[in-house]
């Protein structure tokens, strides 16, 4: 008989997350500590546990503007070597305390200037920070691997800059290049140079696309942008018609998105807050797993959604009745998606992955 499922075994259960933004992470009692450091002033509350509430409620605000309001607050309080590096080590802590096995995290180093730190310092702390955590975890007996991917912001014109940043660390760990922030009015061909950067570098980028803007913006990320990954993309189900018998009608651009494998980083519960879907049992991540398209599960921000990758787990087997041989679909999509080489895939999926859900499933 199987391991029976609940957060608690899940969160032993092997998991890949690739679409994770530090600054979405951070610990409540750290933004207090880093704010008190910084002499930053602005928290809405110094008790974490009302913080905590305070980020989730202001995030719950059906928009994605006001939800990106919520990081003022963290990005305010990551201006130096020394809060980068200990928000980048706790959270792999806390990945790996979830059973986190492989994870990208994402993050701007544009906003983390603000105090006169080169991007090149901004990044060497946060690597600095994850390999810290990483030791951690192995000396406490665990394991876990962290690669690193950097945004740069829509609003922005940085993205060039950004790009060239992530090129000049691939050897240090940063696996890809992303851009993030408010996607209406903001398409993705504002930095096609930045792209064509990293194609000509046989570089790796996903985009956030699909998600407060409809498919335009996903049919630009990747037939303009030559997007491998999708961050969100759960507006493709617009180009998607299910008939009264159910049967399902995809689109040319959704029948693109599935026949290429072109993986959908999916997060419940962020789209929930900024309105991209209404609830959890309309979330079109039960269409697109239903339809085989290459789904994977993230958390987006696990402190303005409260949420972490067991309780998303969780929260698809409450609403969608998935199990562990579904959790374990979306654990081996995330990792034969991930930007790192494909023989640590390979190793991952063979030697941890498919080991661990094999005795959930005994
Ligand atoms: O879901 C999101 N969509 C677009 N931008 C986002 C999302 N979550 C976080 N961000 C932004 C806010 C952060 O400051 C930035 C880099 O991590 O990315
Ligand atoms: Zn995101």
């Amino acid at each position: 008989m199987s391991t029976p499922v609940n957060l608690n075994t899940i969160r032993q259960a092997p998991k890949v997350l690739l679409h994770d933004h530090l600054d979405g992470g951070l610990r409540p009692q750290t933004v207090i500590d880093l704010a008190r450091a910084a002499g930053y002033s602005e928290l809405p509350h110094d008790d974490a546990a009302e913080l905590e509430r305070w980020f989730e409620a202001a995030a719950d605000s059906g928009s994605l503007e006001r939800y990106l309001e919520t990081f003022a607050h963290t990005v305010a309080v990551m201006q130096t070597e020394e809060a980068l590096a200990r928000v980048a080590a706790e959270c792999v802590e806390d990945l790996a305390a979830d059973g986190v096995v492989y994870a990208e995290v994402r993050y701007a180093p544009e906003l983390f200037q603000e105090r006169g730190l080169t991007l090149d310092q901004v990044v060497q702390a946060v690597q600095d920070g994850f390999r810290e955590g990483e030791r951690r975890v192995a000396a406490a007996g665990g394991r876990v691997r962290i690669g690193t991917l950097l945004c740069a912001m829509r609003q922005n014109a940085r993205s060039l800059e950004i790009a060239e940043l992530a090129v000049r660390y691939r050897d240090a760990d940063v696996v890809g290049f992303d851009i993030a922030g408010p996607e209406a009015g903001f398409p993705p061909t504002r930095n096609l140079d930045a792209f064509e950067y990293l194609r000509q570098q046989n570089a790796h980028f996903t985009i956030h696309a699909g998600e407060a803007f409809g498919l335009p913006s996903i049919w630009e990320a990747i037939q303009h942008c030559g997007a491998e990954r999708l961050g969100h993309g759960v507006r493709i189900v617009d180009d998607i018609k299910v008939d009264e018998d159910g049967k399902a009608h995809l689109g040319r651009l959704a029948s693109y998105v599935r026949d290429r494998r072109i993986p959908l980083e999916m997060c419940p519960s962020s789209n929930l807050q900024t309105g991209a879907a209404t609830s959890m049992a309309e979330h079109p991540i039960g269409l697109l797993t239903k339809l085989r398209f290459r789904v994977t599960v993230n958390t987006d921000n696990r402190l303005m959604s409260h949420c972490t990758m067991s309780s998303e787990f969780a929260a698809l087997h409450e609403t969608f009745g998935y199990g562990w041989e579904d959790f374990q679909w979306f654990t081996v999509n995330a990792m034969k998606s991930a930007f790192i080489g494909f023989d640590e895939r390979l190793e991952l999926i063979n030697d941890v992955i498919k080991p661990g859900y094999a005795a959930l499933l005994a």
